[in-house]
């Protein structure tokens, strides 16, 4: 049970007043627009219990998430305001009311009217809002506008605009986009959200990772409140959830997620599900919910293209207002290949440093200014790709990388690739060892070694590993 707030102001309510609207204003431009009118817009405050202030929210969820989230920086932030503050209570309100409304004076943290002791309120029963209480927040940038379209994602994305266009249609429900890390699931999920809230603004989307899917379970099973958590989740219209590879091996939450899809998608309600893999690859999830998951339309955002990496580029320079060099736009579609994320932070990075400095990038200061991605890059070579060109490189077959003969003409090449697996992939010598034939880590470790000490005696040699090396990074 909760305490009842009663708490007096000591300070003149005018004053309290401004120092609390510097609070949330400061907080709001720490956190964001998005962030805040999603967590905080709803927190008032109660008042001053010595030491203390008081906040309130309407309901047990946001007061938690508030409490473990911003409770450090509301206690500096009112620290700072020197009215003698030094510990921060965050309650739920006693006759707290969820209002979905911008304008509302209250809902927009205003000094709460329940506070003077001399006016009980009925404590109200709180009903959670699936809409405010439910729904991470969406990224204004992630909508279907801002995706671009290639070959790689075209089906990915019909399908998505398909869902946005008449949720719960036959055969997209539910709806399961999985591909590698940074190809655009989420990106693909918000516009989804985004192009279903602007045309039917009376549905109830609820989209959140499978992560707070699970913390808001929990949360319900600790505070025995799983009916609440039930009910509300089953009344939402749309329930988006991204990164469902993160119940793998949750049983419960799996257990409890199976339960509600089945009522949602019963209810004729739109599910949209994001993972790595497929639902068939999702190992460790139950094959019941593999299977629901796999019924409806699955579809892949496949490895990113150059053509689609430029594209890419080009809209987000365009995005960001930057007049960005053509060949530096090709050099990094060509270089990093592996997640757009990582393709836009190279971008964004470059931008910045054009601005800085007043002039436009050139390739060469790409080269410097990205050294470290670009680096990071280069690594990223398998060695089923080290062992092929290593194989070309001295004329033998493929195979004998991982066979047992120890002839020379065979053996110091297989070594020559170890010492490249060694150099240019993070793997792990038992790694290496597995992938040349189930052979012994110590066995690397000699490769390695061998060859280290030949390139120093044989300058030949060590020409010849250095050129393949590069051959590799190209
Ligand atoms: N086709 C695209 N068009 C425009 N931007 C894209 C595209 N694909 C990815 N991005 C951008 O790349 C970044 C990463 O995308 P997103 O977060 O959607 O990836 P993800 O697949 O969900 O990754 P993760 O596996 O890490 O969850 C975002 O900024 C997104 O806008």
């Amino acid at each position: 049970m909760e305490k009842d707030v009663g708490v007096s102001p000591l300070a003149p309510a005018p004053q309290l007043a401004e120092c609390w609207a510097r609070v949330r204003g400061r907080l709001r431009e720490e956190v964001g627009e998005v962030e805040y009118r999603t967590w905080l817009r709803q927190m008032t405050l109660a008042g001053i219990d010595g030491e203390e202030a008081v906040v309130l929210l309407p309901t047990r969820f946001l007061r938690d998430w508030v409490r473990g989230h911003y409770g450090d920086r509301l206690r500096a932030l009112w620290v700072q305001e020197n009215v003698g503050i030094r510990r921060i209570d965050v309650r739920v309100a006693a006759n707290a009311r969820v209002t979905d409304s911008a304008d509302d004076q209250q809902a927009e943290g205003g000094l709460a009217e329940t506070l003077a002791p001399s006016r009980p309120e009925p404590r109200a029963e709180v009903k959670p809002d699936p809409r405010s209480d439910w729904s991470a927040p969406l990224d204004p940038r992630f909508t279907f506008d801002t995706f671009v379209v290639g070959k790689p994602n075209e089906f990915a994305y019909a399908c998505a605009r398909r869902v946005a266009e008449k949720p719960a249609s036959p055969g997209f429900n539910p709806l399961f986009l999985y591909g590698g890390v940074g190809l655009g699931k989420t990106h693909l999920m918000h516009s989804v959200a985004w192009a279903i809230r602007e045309a039917h603004s009376q549905r109830n989307i609820a989209y959140m990772s499978a992560e707070k899917f699970m913390y808001r379970f929990i949360a319900a099973l600790r505070s025995q409140s799983t009916m609440e958590f039930k009910e509300s989740l089953r009344s939402v219209d749309v329930l988006m959830i991204d990164d469902l590879q993160f119940l793998i091996g949750k049983d419960n939450t799996q257990e409890e997620f199976f339960h509600t899809f089945n009522a949602l998608v019963d209810a004729g309600k739109q599910i949209v599900v994001s993972a790595d893999k497929s639902p068939s690859d999702l190992n460790g999830l139950e094959d019941r919910l593999r299977t629901r998951l796999g019924c409806g339309m699955v579809a892949d955002l496949h490895a990113t293209t150059y053509e689609l990496r430029l594209s890419i580029l080009e809209a987000k320079a365009i995005a960001a207002s930057a007049k960005v060099d053509k060949r530096v736009m090709e050099f990094l579609a060509h270089k990093i290949t592996s997640n757009v994320r990582e393709l836009e932070g190279a971008l964004n990075r470059l931008i910045a440093h054009a601005n800085l400095f007043g002039r436009e990038v050139t390739i060469e200061t790409a080269q410097e200014v990205l050294k470290d991605i670009l680096r990071a890059h280069d690594r990223r070579v398998t060695i089923e790709e080290i062992q092929k060109r290593v194989a070309e490189h001295y004329n033998i077959r493929l195979t004998d990388m991982s066979s047992a003969r120890r002839a020379r003409n065979v053996a110091r090449p297989r070594q020559v690739a170890m010492y490249l697996a060694k150099q240019l992939t993070q793997r792990s010598l038992p790694e290496i060892g597995r992938r040349f034939g189930n052979r012994d880590h110590t066995t690397v470790m000699h490769a390695v070694s061998r060859i280290a000490e030949l390139m120093q005696a044989d300058s030949g040699f060590a020409e010849d590993v250095e050129l393949l090396r590069r051959m590799l990074e190209v």
